[in-house]
């Protein structure tokens, strides 16, 4: 399992540890895992360009140290501080290893200026291309030591004007890509896109949670030996997802797997229909009934022989492509007091499951819709929206996006992390919601049907996209090779 933290949680676990180690061992531990990546990323230390961009708090001294060990490696190792003061023993370290050191900062309130090049009239971009005096072009790497978990967005503007200068360049952010909310994932304004992120102790929100995490590059955690609390997010690994993946006992039989029923797609959406049922029966299921339309009930039956028809299920899948009926199949499903889930148009008639064991599956402007929100402001804040929905519905809820996510309420959010951008396309919804409705139907929670079925989905699409274009149904074939892979 992949967890992450909040930033006051962190603190919390520092203190405990700052108290039993000597003074500075921490940031040792977390300079040391720094450098280490950064010369993975330059292949070696000797004749490599490294910038660090070294902000006033201990982000800074991060930076600092981990330039110290690059430039006894035999790197070039220029500083550009971005405040008045930086970390004392940091800049100490990097100047007796051969580092050179340059000041980049705002000039003092009075005008006189602290910097020996800075002056008020400049624009940050000026002071920037002065006081560097250097071609930022020629560094292999760029170090953002700007802020971490210490920093409140929006960047300031001698930060942003640095970034602007080193832009093309590949970056390695310390902690957090400086500029977005930790504890969020929102962005507000200029920030970091990191390539390689070190972070320590534990993942933070921004490394999982979009837009931060589209900023966040590879994620490369240190461990520095903290002792944390549960976390607010936690990212399911392909152990975790086995584990709680059904097996059939020796004993089993199609009824003891569970039964799935589907409530989708409309003479309108045969093909809701299909894909719907297509997830449904990707085996993790003894059955799957479909209830529908009749002629659409022929499609699926011509498309899926071994599904039945109305009957005894364990959970129930309604709304894609239900079109005006999404209302009545919900109403219908809800009599048989069973686990379900609700999706697309039957997201509108959400308010009927508050309190229910239900996953609801809304994307971006459906959960706008079901909020009374601007779509825009659910893609600024997932986490927020999806945590605020689970809320108000006391129910799970996955917001579909890049990375998905599921919350319940008092339980850690899950991110989903697998998937292609190629999983963009019309009908995967429904396959997602079939095979969650199949997960629930074999006895999974809610939160964890949601969040397995939405792994297994994104890793499906990865295996059947190989990089290339996919359609819904390729999806569906390839889950039984996924689960394949996780249960050998
Ligand atoms: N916790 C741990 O376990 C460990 C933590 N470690 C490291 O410490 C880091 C946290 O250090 P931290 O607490 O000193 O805060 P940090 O992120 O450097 O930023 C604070 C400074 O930034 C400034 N600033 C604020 N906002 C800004 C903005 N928008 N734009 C520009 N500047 C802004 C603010 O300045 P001020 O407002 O005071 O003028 C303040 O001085 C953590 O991320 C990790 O790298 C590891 O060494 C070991 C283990
Ligand atoms: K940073």
């Amino acid at each position: 399992m992949i967890r992450a933290h909040t930033v006051e949680q962190v603190r919390a676990a520092e203190e405990t540890l700052l108290a039993e180690l000597p003074e500075g061992a921490l940031m040792q531990r977390a300079a040391h895992g720094l450098a280490h990546a950064v010369l993975d990323l330059l292949g070696g230390g000797y004749g490599g360009r490294v910038l660090l961009l070294v902000g006033s708090g201990d982000n800074g001294g991060d930076a600092l140290y981990a330039g110290a060990v690059l430039a006894r490696r035999g790197a070039y190792v220029e500083a550009w501080l971005l405040a008045e003061k930086v970390h004392p023993g940091g800049a100490d370290a990097l100047k007796r290893a051969g580092g050179t050191l340059r000041r980049l900062d705002t000039p003092s309130p009075s005008g006189s200026g602290y910097s020996t090049s800075g002056s008020a009239r400049w624009s940050s971009r000026e002071r920037a291309q002065r006081a560097t005096g250097s071609r930022p072009r020629s560094f292999d790497v760029v170090v953002d030591g700007i802020v971490g978990i210490g920093g409140r967005p929006p960047l300031r503007a001698d930060a942003a004007a640095a970034l602007e200068q080193v832009a093309g360049i590949p970056m390695v952010a310390v902690d957090t890509p400086s500029g977005v909310d930790v504890d969020s994932g929102e962005l507000a304004g200029p920030h970091v896109s990191a390539d390689v992120t070190v972070t320590f102790g534990t993942h933070k929100v921004a490394h999982l949670v979009d837009p931060a995490a589209l900023h966040s590059g590879v994620v490369h955690l240190v461990d520095i030996g903290l002792d944390l609390p549960a976390p607010a997010l936690e990212a399911l690994q392909p152990d975790d997802v086995a584990a709680l993946l059904p097996s059939p006992d020796p004993h089993a039989h199609k009824y003891t797997r569970g039964v799935v029923g589907v409530r989708a797609g409309s003479s309108t959406y045969p093909g809701a229909a299909l894909l719907s049922v297509a997830g449904a029966d990707c085996g993790l299921a003894g059955m799957v009934r479909y209830v529908g339309d009749p002629a659409v009930q022929e499609l699926v039956r011509a498309a899926h022989p071994e599904v039945v028809g109305d009957g005894r299920v364990q959970a129930w899948v309604v709304g894609s492509g239900a079109d005006d009926g999404a209302k009545d199949s919900l109403r219908t499903a809800l009599t048989d007091d069973l686990p379900l889930v609700v999706d697309a148009d039957a997201l509108a008639f959400a308010d009927l499951v508050t309190g229910l064991p239900a996953v609801l599956t809304p994307h971006a402007g459906e959960l706008a819709g079901m909020l009374g929100v601007d779509r825009a402001d659910v893609e600024a804040r997932p986490l927020h929206h999806v945590r605020e929905a689970a809320e108000l519905y006391r129910t799970t809820v996955l917001l579909k996006g890049r990375h998905s996510l599921v919350a319940e309420p008092g339980r850690p959010v899950r991110v989903t992390t697998t998937g292609t951008p190629w999983l963009a396309t019309a009908g995967a919804g429904d396959v997602l919601g079939g095979v969650i409705g199949a997960l629930l139907a074999t006895g999974l929670t809610p939160y964890d049907a949601a969040s397995v079925g939405s792994w297994l989905h994104g890793a499906a699409a990865t295996y059947a996209s190989q990089g290339g274009p996919i359609v819904a149904g390729d999806v569906a074939r390839a889950l039984p090779v996924v689960v394949a892979s996780l249960t050998r």
